[in-house]
C-alpha cells in the first residue's frame, strides 16, 4: 500500500467523545388488531437509554476493541460515531467534524462494516459496487486502480471481483465487504462484528488484513466483537460497555492482569512424577496431578519459584504457561455486572 503510515502522526485523538449519551424513542404498538388499532388513535412511546454518558478518545492508528454483552450499546456508538444516528446529548468530534451532519467530508474519511449487513449489491459482482464508491468517493481512476489493486491482493479476492456475488461464500463476502469499505483510503475504520459467522481460517484471514491495513495505512479502527481471539489478535486497548455505560477503558494486558492476576501452569512429564514434593506454598492453588502431569494457579510474583520447581521434580517434556482465558473473564465480568469498574 503506499498510503504509508507515518509514526509521528500517532497521537492525535481522532475521536473525541464527552458525555456521549443516545435516548431512543419509539412508537409501542401493542399486540393484537384490537390493540393496533387502538395504536393508531392513541399513540404510546417508549425510551431507551442506550448510550449513557460515555467519555473517551481515540487516536490516529489505535486499534480498539468496544465490549459489552447484548444490548449494552456497541451498535449504537458505532452508529452515533459514523454519522447515522443523531446525538441525544454530550458531544461528539470525529476528525474535527459532528459525524451526524454527514457531509461528504467526513463520509470520505470514514467506514463502517456491519457482519450482519451487506453493503454489496447480490446480484451483480463486486466490482460494481466498487465503481460505484469510485463514483460515490470521486476517486480518480489511478487511485481507485491502485486500490482495488493492493486491496485484492492482501485479501486474496482477484478472483471474485467478477462473480455475482450471491455465487460467493459468506467468507468471501466478508472479505468483497471489507475491500468496499477501504477501496476509498478511510482514516477510520468501524467494524461491527467483522468475523461473525465465519469459519476459523477466513476469521484468522479478516484478522490478519486488519492488522495490515492498520499497520501499513495508519487506519484508526474501532472493532466490536464477541469473538475474544479478535479482540486479542488485533487489540491492546479495550472499553467494556455494559448497560449504556462505559466500565473500563484501557489495555487489555492490564484487565486481564487486574481480573485475574493469576498464571495456569501445566507441566508435563515423561515419566510419572511424585506431585506432592512440590512445595507449593503461599500465593499457589488449585494444584491437580494426574502423575504425569500437574496443573495449578500460580500468582505472578511466585510464578518463578514455582516453575523452578517443576522442572525439578522430573523429567519435563512440556511446560505450559497462560494468563487466564479473556472469554472466561469477560464472561465473569459480564455476570458480576456493575462491577466492572472495580477490575
Ligand atoms: N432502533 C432502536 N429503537 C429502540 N431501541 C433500540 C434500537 N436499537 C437498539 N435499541 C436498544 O438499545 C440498546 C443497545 O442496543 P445496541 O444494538 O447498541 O447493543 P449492542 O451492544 O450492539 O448489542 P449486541 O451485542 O446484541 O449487538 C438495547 O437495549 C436495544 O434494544
Amino acid at each position: 500500500m503506499t498510503n504509508t503510515f507515518e509514526a509521528s502522526s500517532r497521537r492525535l485523538p481522532v475521536i473525541a467523545a464527552t458525555g456521549l449519551t443516545k435516548t431512543y424513542t419509539f412508537h409501542k404498538q401493542q399486540a393484537g388488531l384490537a390493540g393496533a388499532l387502538r395504536s393508531l388513535v392513541r399513540r404510546t412511546y417508549e425510551t431507551r437509554l442506550a448510550v449513557d454518558e460515555i467519555t473517551f478518545t481515540i487516536d490516529r492508528g489505535e486499534v480498539v476493541g468496544l465490549l459489552g454483552p447484548n444490548g449494552a450499546g456497541k451498535t449504537t456508538t458505532l452508529k452515533l460515531l459514523s454519522g447515522l444516528l443523531y446525538v441525544t446529548s454530550g458531544e461528539l468530534e470525529v476528525l474535527g467534524f459532528t459525524p451526524s451532519d454527514r457531509k461528504h467530508d467526513y463520509l470520505r474519511r470514514i467506514a463502517l462494516v456491519m457482519g450482519q449487513k451487506t453493503m454489496l449489491w447480490w446480484d451483480v459482482p463486486a466490482m460494481e459496487t466498487l465503481l460505484l464508491h469510485k463514483d460515490m468517493y470521486g476517486l480518480g481512476a489511478k487511485e481507485f486502480d491502485r486500490n482495488v489493486a493492493e486491496l485484492a491482493e492482501l485479501l486474496e479476492v482477484q478472483d471474485l471481483l467478477n462473480v455475482q456475488v450471491r455465487k460467493v461464500s459468506l467468507g468471501e463476502r466478508m472479505k468483497l465487504e471489507l475491500m468496499a469499505a477501504l477501496v476509498h483510503g478511510p482514516e477510520i475504520l468501524f467494524l461491527d462484528e467483522p468475523t461473525i459467522g465465519l469459519d476459523v481460517v477466513a476469521k484468522a484471514r479478516v484478522r490478519t488484513f486488519l492488522a495490515e491495513v492498520n499497520k501499513l495505512r495508519g487506519t484508526t479502527i474501532l472493532v466490536t466483537s464477541h469473538d475474544m481471539d479478535d479482540i486479542e489478535a488485533l487489540c491492546s486497548r479495550v472499553m467494556i460497555i455494559d448497560d449504556g455505560r462505559l466500565q473500563y477503558d484501557g489495555g487489555l494486558d492490564e484487565l486481564v492482569h487486574a481480573a485475574r492476576p493469576r498464571k495456569l501452569v501445566r507441566a508435563t512429564y515423561a515419566s510419572e512424577v511424585d506431585g506432592s514434593r512440590l512445595a507449593a506454598g503461599e500465593g499457589v492453588t488449585g494444584v491437580d496431578t494426574d502423575g504425569l502431569t500437574i496443573t495449578l494457579e500460580v500468582d505472578r510474583e511466585r510464578a518463578g519459584d514455582v516453575l523452578g520447581q517443576l522442572t525439578r521434580i522430573g523429567p519435563l517434556v512440556d511446560l505450559d504457561v497462560a494468563d487466564a482465558d479473556i472469554e472466561e473473564i469477560m464472561r465473569d465480568l459480564f455476570l458480576r455486572r456493575g462491577t466492572l469498574g472495580d477490575a
